[in-house]
Formats: structure tokens, C-alpha cells, sequence
């Protein structure tokens, strides 16, 4: 098998002089191409992100974070650890603007900095990759490299892959708008399989200004172990894979978890090892309501006026430089891929593709809340509606009104209390709806590049006027909870409560 890395002639936009570009990758190709043997399906090993029909935004200063880390030569784990202002916001440091200057460790994305992995075949689930040596919990693995691509992209590649017959899917989504495609190019974490039990996680970082996704361990690894991590599959419909993760809590199937996920639609292939289920142990729905959160309709992602490359332009896996010649690294691998791809893409056809299987995974934000996602959607996690004029509702939930609820109790002191922290409810929400149009120009240039970042002091007034609003909502509702399990003593004036509202009518909140 011919294996074909990336060249030098492959050329990736970079930031102004001034501005740093990626470290030294320290990754060693060599040791990838040794794994690579026979029968591994092609595709062309990359170790940084490539874009395809989208322009990579400039890197400008302003936009660099600088830590405050002070290195102290008689501890080298002073630079840059845990600390670090930076790696608590899951933002690599960048060379020339860190404190600690080479002795920074953070730069793990940029400069490759890997755990040792291995190739191997799985039973039934195609390759896998396993830990090489002791992985600690939480350490950096590898970045899941690949082709960055609008959604509207993602979506005609992975209904072209479903209909080329590709049973496995490579494609992840990096935000709302873009997504990552590791099918023709990608880094080893490509071969990472799913479980319902993961040993490891992806975590969104920003690296130089751009959103980059890692594989992370969630536990200690042992050498040897197979690596995985959910997928947390977004289905488009159609076609299901049997998940063989063999988890005592598996979800039986990639994609149960997701919306788009239709039990009735399973679509199963004669002779196909991978779709063979002997035995399906009984299914038990429940058991995804709990992880229901993690995905999300496809209607989530908004479109993303495709803008070509500055540099190259990308068709059917085949690059044209600027020359017009062909990238030297795109001849070999996928050749039946690119070559039907290059058709059916050229062809009015291609837009009829039923949609069938079209698997993207979603990378969730793991950053616990230190990454600020802001915007009409970051109060819940559905997606949140818009009115007429664009705003968004802060929350779709039925609103329970204080007036039915406080005649309810016969107390004066409750009502009073309940109506009060109605007000208080009422004012937090219009405060986080005005401060909403207030910083949307932030918002929406921000969601125009990494839809994760705004700035930090726009992100700071949306937390706070979020959590104003969060901690409103709390009091009302815990004040009518408390007032129901533990009503006050009535005044000797006072009636006592009707089992059905103040008139005695049965009424519901
Ligand atoms: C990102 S690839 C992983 C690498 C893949 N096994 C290979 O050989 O290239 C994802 C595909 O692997 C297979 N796969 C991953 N996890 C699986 C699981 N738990 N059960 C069954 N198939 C799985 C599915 O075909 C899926 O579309």
C-alpha cells in the first residue's frame, strides 16, 4: 500500500509575519508510516488541520491570550501547567507571546506532542488504536486532524460517502458551522473507534486563533488498551451501525443517542460482518434519555457561505494549485473515492443523492464552563427559538405565571413572597434579553470564525447576567416548593388553603 503524507508543497495560509505560526511538530511520521501496513484502508496522513473552500482567518494580536506564568528554573512544572490562565480556557499559548518562552508545556497541539499510540485490527469494528505506553487521566493523546468543511459540505460528503458504500464515518463536528473531515486525510486519531464506556474524550481547544480538537484520556490507560472515546453520533437518517463496543451500558447501536436516531429505519447488509447482529440483546430506551443532551437535531447547524480557499482549491479529493497542477500528495490514496467523487460532484446529480446514512459526530465543549459559549442558544441546551426580530427567547420552557400559583396558598406573607420573586425572575430575564442585543455584534462576528469564543469581558456580562437570571428562576420556583412541603403557620386571620385555588375552583399553574 502506498501511503502519501502531507508535502511541503502543501500550502496552508499563514498569519502575518509578526504572528507565530505552529511550533516544530515533534510527532514522529516515520513511526505512523511503520503502522500503516497492509490493508489499512488509504488515506493521506496529516498532522495540522487543512482547510477546504473555506478562507483561515488572520491571527491578530489582540486576539493572543498571555498567561501569567512566572518560569522558576528549579521547577520546570512552573511553566505553563495547570494553572496556567491559558490551560484553564483550553488555549494554547502561543511562541514568542508566553512568559515562560521555550519552557512553556503548553503547546501540546502545535507541537504535536502525542502519547504513543498503535494501529490493530478489531473484531468486527475495522482498525482501532491502542495505547503504546501508560496514558495518565487527563493527559493529551492526540489531535483528531482532518479536513475542515462547511456543513452544507459535510453534508454532500457524507451522503457521496454513504452512496461510494464507505461503511466507516469520519466526520465530526468542530462547531455549528464546520466540521471535521478525517476520511481522505487525517491524523491516526481517525482510527479511534466508539464505546458507550469511553476511556477517553475529545475536548475543543483554541490553538493560534483556531478551534482544534483533541482526543483526551478520561482515566488512567494502561498499555495496551484499546483507546475510545462517544461519538455521540448526529444522524441525517437512515442506516444504522450496531455499536460492538461491548459496554455493559451500550447504547447498542452508533447514534442511539442522537435525535436523528430512527429504530424502525435500521438498514441491515447481507454478508456485511459489521451489521451482523446474532443475538440483540433487549433494548432499553431509557437508557439514552440520560445521555439525550449530548446530540442534536441537523437542523442545529446553520450554512456557511462556502469561500474558496486563498491558496488552493479542493475538488473530488483532488488539489489544484495555484499552477493548476496537482498537489503531489493526492495521486494515490482514495483513488476510486476521488475519481467517483470528482463525477458525481461535476454531475447535476450529485445534488439528488438520497440522504441515507450520513453520520456526523458532535464534539461537545469540555471545558466545564471555562470556555464561555454564549449566544441565543447558550442558556439551554435545546436549540433556542428565535422571535420575529431575531432575539432569542431566553428560554422555550413554559413559564409558570406567580398569579394562579400564589392564590393558591392562603398565607398573605406567601403570596407576597412568590409575586416578589416573580419580579425579581421577570427583571433577570429582561436584563439577559437587552444585554443579549447589546452584545450580539460580538456574537454574531464571532460565530462567523469560532462560534466557542466571544470575548472575554463580553462573555463575562452574558455569565453573569445568565447566572442573575438563573438564580431568579431558582428562587421563584423553590420559593412555591418550599410553601407547598412546608407552608408557613397561619395567622389566626387567615382562611386556611382551598385544595383547589383561592375561589375554590380546581386550578392548574
Ligand atoms: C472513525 S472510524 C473508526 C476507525 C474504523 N474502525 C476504521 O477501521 O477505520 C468510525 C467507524 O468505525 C466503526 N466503528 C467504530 N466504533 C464502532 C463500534 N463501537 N461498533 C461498531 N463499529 C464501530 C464504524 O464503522 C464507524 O463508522
Amino acid at each position: 500500500m502506498v501511503i502519501v503524507t502531507e508535502t511541503q508543497e502543501t500550502k496552508i495560509p499563514r498569519p502575518p509575519p509578526h504572528i507565530p505560526t505552529n511550533a516544530t511538530c515533534i510527532y514522529e511520521k516515520a513511526d505512523v508510516l511503520d503502522q500503516l501496513s497492509e490493508g489499512v484502508p488509504p488515506f493521506i496522513h496529516i498532522s495540522q488541520n487543512e482547510l477546504f473552500g473555506l478562507k483561515r482567518k488572520k491571527l491578530r494580536e489582540e486576539d493572543i491570550s498571555v498567561c501569567e506564568c512566572v518560569y522558576d528554573e528549579t521547577n520546570p512544572e512552573s511553566a505553563c501547567g495547570e494553572r496556567c490562565l491559558n490551560v484553564l480556557t483550553s488555549t494554547e499559548c502561543t511562541d514568542g507571546y508566553c512568559p515562560c518562552r521555550q519552557h512553556c508545556r503548553n503547546q501540546k497541539f502545535q507541537k504535536c506532542e502525542y502519547a504513543r499510540t498503535k494501529l490493530f485490527k478489531t473484531k468486527g469494528r475495522g482498525w482501532g488504536l491502542l495505547a503504546d505506553e501508560n496514558i495518565k487521566a487527563g493527559q493529551f493523546i492526540i489531535e483528531y486532524c482532518g479536513e475542515i468543511i462547511s456543513s452544507e459540505e459535510a453534508e454532500k460528503r457524507s451522503q457521496a460517502y454513504e452512496a461510494l458504500g464507505l461503511k466507516d464515518a469520519y466526520i465530526i463536528s468542530l462547531n455549528a458551522n464546520c466540521f471535521i473531515d478525517a476520511t481522505k486525510k487525517g491524523s491516526l486519531a481517525r482510527f479511534i473507534n466508539h464505546s458507550c464506556q469511553p476511556n477517553c474524550e475529545t475536548r475543543k481547544w483554541t490553538v493560534l486563533g483556531e478551534t482544534r480538537v483533541g482526543i483526551f484520556a478520561k482515566k488512567d490507560i494502561s498499555v495496551g488498551t484499546e483507546l475510545a472515546y462517544d461519538y455521540n453520533f448526529e444522524w441525517y437518517g437512515g442506516a444504522t451501525v450496531r455499536c460492538l463496543c461491548g459496554a455493559a451500558n451500550c447504547s447498542l447501536f452508533l447514534g442511539a443517542k442522537s435525535h436523528g436516531f430512527q429504530e424502525y429505519n435500521h438498514v441491515w447488509e447481507d454478508g456485511d460482518d459489521r451489521y451482523t447482529v446474532e443475538k440483540i440483546p433487549l433494548y432499553d430506551s431509557a437508557e439514552d434519555e440520560q445521555f439525550s443532551s449530548y446530540a442534536t437535531s441537523p437542523s442545529e447547524h446553520e450554512s456557511v457561505a462556502g469561500e474558496e480557499d486563498e491558496y488552493s482549491l479542493v475538488v473530488g479529493g483532488i488539489k489544484l494549485e495555484a499552477d493548476g497542477s496537482m498537489g503531489s500528495s493526492y495521486v494515490v490514496p482514495m483513488e476510486g473515492v476521488a475519481a467517483k467523487l470528482v463525477e458525481t460532484e461535476s454531475s447535476k446529480e450529485a445534488k439528488a443523492f438520497t440522504a441515507t446514512t450520513a453520520m456526523i459526530s458532535r464534539i461537545p465543549s469540555n471545558t466545564a464552563g471555562l470556555k464561555f459559549n454564549i449566544g441565543p442558544g447558550s442558556t439551554s441546551n435545546k436549540k433556542s427559538e428565535q422571535t420575529p426580530r431575531g432575539r432569542a427567547k431566553v428560554s422555550g420552557r413554559k413559564q409558570v405565571s406567580s398569579k394562579p400559583v400564589a392564590e393558591l396558598f392562603a398565607s398573605k406573607e406567601v403570596r407576597a413572597e412568590i409575586t416578589k420573586y416573580e419580579e425579581i425572575k421577570n427583571k433577570a430575564t429582561a436584563e439577559l434579553n437587552s444585554l443579549y442585543d447589546e452584545i450580539r455584534p460580538a456574537i454574531e462576528k464571532h460565530e462567523g470564525d469560532s462560534q466557542d469564543s466571544v470575548p472575554t469581558a463580553v462573555a463575562k456580562k452574558w455569565i453573569h447576567a445568565t447566572c442573575a437570571k438563573y438564580k431568579a428562576d431558582f428562587n421563584f420556583h423553590f420559593s412555591i416548593i418550599k410553601n407547598v412541603t412546608c407552608p408557613p403557620k397561619l395567622a389566626e386571620n387567615e382562611a386556611k388553603p382551598s385544595s383547589g385555588g383561592a375561589d375554590g375552583q380546581n386550578e392548574t399553574m
